[in-house]
């Protein structure tokens, strides 16, 4: 095991790179089977997907197309306050197989926001598949049907998650250290 410092915390390996990829494998051979002969889109979720993303990219044996998207927050002059706005799409989805490909879901807000957006689109389909998924977390009734890894409620970093936008290189996950 070894211990990272990023800014102000400490963290412990916990999932390590070799793991990681091996059960990323197992997702993939399934998400070959199943989109066979549906040319899936996948949208993967900037920043924490990159690395995720380029992994399960390359496993992926069907013909498919990716597009990276970013959920800008910003506060609006809109009564409810702050809004998030889906960045960077720009092909059209009507009719497409549409497959999400996030970091982690951890309240799973940020999942349902998505599907709901994507839905006005009328797409054929819409999967999430993401890399980490916290159950103990979830606040809301989400449907995620390629999960790569399910973990407690700790704060990890590493493998495209950050700790305050640090920690995203590392190539193994780390979970915190409480002091
Ligand atoms: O299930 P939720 O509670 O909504 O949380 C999950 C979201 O939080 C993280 O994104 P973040 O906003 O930290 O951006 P990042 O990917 O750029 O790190 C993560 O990448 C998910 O998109
Ligand atoms: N880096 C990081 N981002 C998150 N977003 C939601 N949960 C987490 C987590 O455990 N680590």
């Amino acid at each position: 095991m070894s211990i990272v410092k990023i800014k102000d915390k400490s963290f412990k390996t916990s999932i390590p790179e070799a793991e990681i990829l091996k059960k990323v494998q197992v997702v993939a051979d399934r998400l070959n089977k199943d989109y066979e002969g549906k040319t899936p889109v996948f949208l993967a979720v900037l920043n924490g997907a990159f690395i995720f993303a380029a992994d399960l990219m390359r496993m992926i044996t069907v013909p498919s197309e990716i597009s990276f998207v970013k959920y800008a927050s910003y506060e609006g002059t809109f009564s409810t306050g702050s809004m998030k706005t889906l960045m960077g799409l720009n092909q059209d989805l009507a009719g497409r197989h549409v497959v999400i490909v996030e970091d982690i879901v951890d309240s799973g807000f940020t999942m349902a926001h998505m599907i709901e957006d994507l839905k006005k689109m009328n797409p054929a389909s819409v999967e999430v598949c993401s890399l980490l998924v916290k159950p103990g977390n979830l606040k809301v009734d989400l449907d995620i049907n390629y999960a790569v890894m399910k973990i407690p409620n700790d704060f990890i970093v590493g493998y495209g998650l950050d700790y305050d936008q640090e920690g995203r290189n590392l190539r193994d996950i780390y979970t915190i250290v409480e002091e």
